[in-house]
């Protein structure tokens, strides 16, 4: 029978990998077609979650009549995050909530009043009370896809001054929400799939909401579960968790432990004393002939602890084995409190190694449960679970790997969340079309043009199955079409174009907010949907785009017609200069 991984075990109900539960979340998942969507998560995202120059512009707009002029906005990124070529777009969700429920309370309104010049007509303000989404179309990408730099994440379309007004507040949702979802991702794809990964970031996040969000799209983007309880509980993330070492080092002796009594599993007869079991464990491990190189007097106040923590949670006791000395007392005390579980008919879980070298520490450990279990035929002891954390990074996984090790899962918290190797996705919102006229925002840096017109954007798939090219075209322009030879551009670079034939068109935008057309709008799917959506999309890409190191960038590219009118709107826009 093939090994039950810890990823699996944990998956079948998290019976074996620590203190566990997978209580119900606390929110439905969002209304989707119909009915009212409920506000952000974070009541702190408000339409004043904004920079002051969104009011001041809106007011300018109102004072010049502009205020219902169509506007187009683009929300995109110019480059992928971590040196990698690919991102994995979130923050749908709470961007749909917000618009959803967009509206000044009489409170903003007076309080606006306070900070903004006093040239500001009163009717501004009677206006901006009246102001919501009500107007507005939101066409996305679906939430936990892989997209690529310059493909707009999101297209916002409106009167002018309230699209305006989403700026700041739909970025703040979508780029630390898509970076920490890409880190979670490329974590996943090194430490590989059979592995448990317990995101343990709340300390060390930027605050109560880098904690929350962080553990969410950890999760959309491949972690198997949190040790944040509020995480858990607001939306159904499984949680996990073992102990710290101030646990073990608060014990000092077994008198401290006075309720020795521990019932077998099956409940047939009760061991009266179980510290005096562990105790008469450790010493027959130290008599065994084939344990004896390993190990002599261990730390008693190690196994006090770990004695009194197995009479807590019988059945799912794991130790963390770095307090005193790993291979000379942790793990041969945390095999002794085992063996006297394994006694009464409990299987223990296994450990957790918080220092040193992790590679070698799994791998000896392993050698040790291996040994503890052929001397004393306690089955199940060679694949008991062996946890590490301490300051885990994408490199530190690519390096255990290189050099073998004897990990199931992962705990992994300040590099994750915190972005450590980049902290900021440099998401951006521009304005391409208004009353029907296309806008570009010139730039000495080509990265920084903006590609103007409303547009479509398509995922065309090659013979193989993978995703060969993303192509925006004009709103006005017919689709690409499965077996149709099509000119694919570079939006800027003049020679870099191809002929594709494609064996499937994708439409990568869905409506997910209506306000004026009134037309059908996508559900809203639950996190478990977006993180299968997300597992999805990264196994379809072909495998050079996605590797760690040296990825080969995807081709992002513009129709013909879309190539020319960039063009023909640079020169048109940019001033000619004069020599003397
Ligand atoms: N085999 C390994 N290969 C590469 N990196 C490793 C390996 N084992 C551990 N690491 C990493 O090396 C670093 C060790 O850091 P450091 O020396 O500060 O910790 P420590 O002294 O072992 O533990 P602590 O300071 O928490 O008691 C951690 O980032 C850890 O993830
Ligand atoms: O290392 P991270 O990836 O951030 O994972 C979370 C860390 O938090 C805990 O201890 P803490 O760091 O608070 O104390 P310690 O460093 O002394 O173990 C835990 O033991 C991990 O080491
Ligand atoms: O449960 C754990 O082991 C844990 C939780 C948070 C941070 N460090 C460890
Ligand atoms: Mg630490």
């Amino acid at each position: 029978m093939a090994e039950t991984s810890a990823r699996d075990s944990a998956e079948e109900g998290g019976r074996n990998v620590g203190i566990c539960g997978d209580g119900g979340a606390r929110e439905a998942p969002a209304a989707g077609g119909s009915g009212s969507i409920p506000p952000p998560t974070n009541p702190l995202v408000t339409p004043l979650l904004t920079d002051m120059y969104q009011v001041t512009m809106a007011y300018a707009y109102w004072k010049a009549g502009k205020q219902n002029d169509r506007a187009v906005f683009d929300l995109l990124h110019r480059k992928n995050p971590f040196g990698g070529e690919y991102t994995v777009f979130a923050g749908l969700e709470e961007c749909v909530r917000f618009a959803a429920n967009f509206r000044f309370t009489d409170a903003d309104i007076e309080y606006l009043r306070t900070v903004m010049p006093p040239v500001c007509e009163d009717g501004f303000f009677s206006f901006l009370k009246a102001v919501d989404c009500s107007e507005v179309d939101i066409h996305a990408i679906a939430e936990g896809s892989v997209c690529f730099p310059r493909v707009p994440l999101l297209r916002v379309e409106g009167p002018l001054l309230v699209v305006q007004l989403l700026e700041t507040t739909v970025l703040t949702l979508v780029n630390y929400a898509s970076l920490v979802a890409t880190n979670a991702a490329r974590f996943r794809k090194v430490a590989g799939h059979d592995k448990l990964l317990l995101e343990f970031g709340l300390r060390r996040a930027q605050g109560p909401d880098g904690g929350i969000s962080g553990s969410k799209y950890c999760y959309l983007g491949g972690f198997d579960a949190t040790s944040n309880l509020e995480a858990g509980q607001r939306f159904g993330i499984p949680v996990r968790g073992t102990h710290s070492h101030a646990f073990v080092s608060s014990y000092m002796s077994f008198d401290e432990i006075i309720d020795r009594k521990l019932q077998r599993s099956d409940g047939s007869s009760t061991c009266e004393d179980f510290v005096l079991l562990t105790m008469q464990c450790l010493k027959r491990m130290q008599g065994a002939p084939s344990l004896q190189h390993w190990f002599g007097e261990t730390n008693h106040s190690e196994l006090a602890a770990f004695t009194s923590y197995a009479l807590a949670f019988p059945t799912a006791f794991q130790a963390l084995v770095d307090t005193y000395d790993v291979l000379k007392s942790g793990v041969p005390n945390f095999c002794a409190v085992a063996l006297a579980l394994h006694e009464l008919g409990f299987k223990a879980v296994g450990i957790r190694l918080d220092s040193g070298d992790l590679s070698y520490f799994s791998v000896e450990s392993r050698k040790f449960f291996r040994a503890v279990e052929k001397e004393f035929g306690a089955q199940g002891f060679g694949n008991m679970v062996i946890t590490a954390s301490n300051d885990i990074n994408e490199d530190t996984l690519d390096a255990l790997n290189k050099q073998g090790h004897e990990i199931d899962a992962y705990g992994i918290g300040t590099q994750l969340i915190t972005c450590y190797k980049q902290p900021a996705l440099g998401c951006v919102y521009k304005l391409v079309e208004i009353n029907g006229q296309p806008r570009i925002k010139l730039s000495e840096d080509v990265t920084k043009v903006t590609i103007p017109c409303k547009k479509q954007c398509y995922r065309l798939y090659g013979k193989e199955g993978y995703a060969l090219v993303d192509l925006m075209v004009g709103d006005d322009e017919s689709p690409p079409r499965a077996g149709e030879r099509i000119l694919c551009r570079h939006p800027f670079s003049e020679s870099r174009r191809a002929f594709v034939v494609p064996s499937r068109v994708e439409p990568l935008y869905k409506c997910y907010w209506s306000g004026s057309s009134g037309a059908p709008r996508e559900p809203l799917p639950s996190l478990e949907e977006l993180r299968e959506h997300c597992r999805r999309e990264l196994e379809a890409q072909r495998s050079d785009h996605v590797r760690a190191f040296n990825p080969t960038p995807y081709k992002v590219s513009v129709s013909a017609k879309l190539y020319d009118f960039i063009h023909f709107l640079w020169l048109n826009e940019a001033p000619v200069g004069e020599l003397h």
